[in-house]
């Protein structure tokens, strides 16, 4: 193919938006997140872009494989992402802990770079081929809108912090207000859930847990399912419960909820997988991780114990074609597909909407977003919507947006004015108590 587009150029560019004051397990959020774009031109006119949390470490891998990405031919893109995949960059720039919570840690950044910058090639492809990126996954395209989840946070107060966090104050009631205000308890959280429901009509729902006693958060879930006896709520505290606790919460949460997301972790010489999978069968309660089923190897080890039921193949840990094959085992092996998510732009959740688009079978858990903390800062003309619970496959080929570089360049200036560029929760918590420390096995406020 003698015409086939080859790439011209490749632009990494990290950028910044605006986040609530989200607590979780390692602390809580920076009034800004930041994540990087890789955008490549072709010789076709083309151009392809891909999303990727940001962190120094990445930015320098993807500058390290500018030179195998230009002058690639697009339609050898296989080749060329094999070859990353073979370069010694993918041992040395992967954790097998992958606990993103951890501000110290500065491992695993080769599947975020990969991920980019595959995406972006896909992009590209579906481009040329005038095919939307789901129907370049091996399954195809299965379906034009995928169930999403309302993710829902405890959010503290961002009056205690001198962190430029956004008030709200000129967005009309509701949803836009409502998710910049303190919200600590279940009421709280429960109208957090009203205003988003208003918004996005979401009917799953899952709650950022690891912040509050396990109590407490087992009773914010069993306050959103009497409020919305018809949805599916979910807690994730982050491994933050002993096996014991979660043994206990999910014996009093076992019917009422679809899954409980990595309850329990490492402990006492026993891996994260041998918990779960004791979990598992002391409640009969189907599992969810993105925390230790990450990678082929330890995807293996996980199922050999039965320790899940629901991988949530982020398509940033895994790429997209990969997250695609796990999409397909869960399939064939009896799983449910589900994917986990970050704080992120709207190019990231168009790959996730295709990976969704994409994934076979009708045992399909609604996906994670965290979209709605973000939505309103969209760095593509046309953003990917949110109706009805469903997240909506972008119209047109390749991934179905196009980027407005006005909004990027607003978005990368921000994130060169940023004093602190790399994700790190433990910041915000020190105004919330002093001398603040992550404990993987201690909740955020339980000090
Ligand atoms: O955004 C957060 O605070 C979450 O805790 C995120 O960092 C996790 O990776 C995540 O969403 C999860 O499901 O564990
Ligand atoms: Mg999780």
């Amino acid at each position: 193919m003698s015409d086939t587009p080859v790439i011209k150029s490749m632009r990494i560019v990290p950028v910044a938006g605006y986040d609530s004051m989200l607590l979780n397990i390692g602390g809580a959020h920076n009034c800004y997140f930041t994540r990087i774009l890789v955008i490549l031109t072709d010789s076709a006119g083309n151009s392809g872009v891909g999303e990727t949390p940001c962190h120094a470490s990445t930015l320098q891998l993807l500058e390290h494989f500018r030179p195998l990405i230009i002058g690639s031919s697009l339609m050898r893109a296989n080749a060329t992402l094999s070859q990353l995949f073979a370069s010694d960059a993918r041992q040395q720039h992967t954790s097998h802990t992958n606990d993103i919570h951890i501000p110290q840690m500065n491992p695993e950044k080769f599947y975020n770079a990969a991920a980019a910058i595959e995406a972006a090639l896909l992009d590209l492809q579906g481009k040329f081929l005038d095919l939307p990126v789901a129907d370049l996954l091996a399954s195809g395209k299965q379906r034009e809108r995928i169930p999403v989840l309302g993710y829902l946070f405890y959010v503290a107060d961002r009056k205690r912090t001198n962190m430029d966090y956004r008030s709200g104050d000129n967005e009309a009631d509701g949803w836009f207000r409502q998710r910049h205000q303190p919200a600590m308890d279940s009421a709280a959280v429960v109208r957090l859930a009203e205003a988003a429901v208003e918004q996005y009509g979401f009917r799953d729902f899952k709650l950022k847990g690891g912040v509050l006693h396990g109590e407490q958060e087992v009773e914010t879930v069993e306050a959103l399912l009497s409020r919305f006896p018809q949805s599916r709520v979910t807690v994730d505290p982050n491994a933050s419960w002993s096996l014991d606790e979660a043994i206990r919460f999910g014996k009093q949460l076992a019917g009422k909820v679809p899954y409980l997301e990595d309850p329990c972790g490492a402990e006492q010489g026993y891996s994260g997988r041998e918990t779960l999978a004791e979990f598992r069968r002391a409640t009969g309660v189907p599992v969810a991780t993105n925390m230790i089923a990450n990678d082929w190897r330890q995807l293996q080890h996980a199922l050999q114990l039965n320790a899940i039921d629901i991988p949530l193949a982020d398509p940033h840990f895994w790429t997209m074609r990969n997250a695609n094959v796990v999409a397909q085992l869960c399939n064939e092996w009896g799983l449910t597909t589900g994917c986990h998510s970050n704080n992120h732009f709207d190019v990231s959740l168009a790959m996730v909407a295709h990976l969704g688009a994409a994934a076979p079978g009708d045992r399909q858990t609604a996906f994670d977003t965290h979209w709605i903390w973000q939505d309103g800062q969209p760095l593509s003309h046309q953003p990917p919507q949110i109706r009805d619970g469903y997240l909506e496959l972008p119209p047109g080929p390749g991934l179905g947006i196009e980027l407005n570089m006005e909004r990027v360049e607003q978005a990368h200036a921000l994130y060169n004015a940023l004093p602190d560029k790399n994700r790190n929760d433990a910041l915000g918590m020190q105004f919330l108590i002093d001398n603040w420390r992550f404990d993987a096995k201690r909740p955020a406020l339980v000090r």
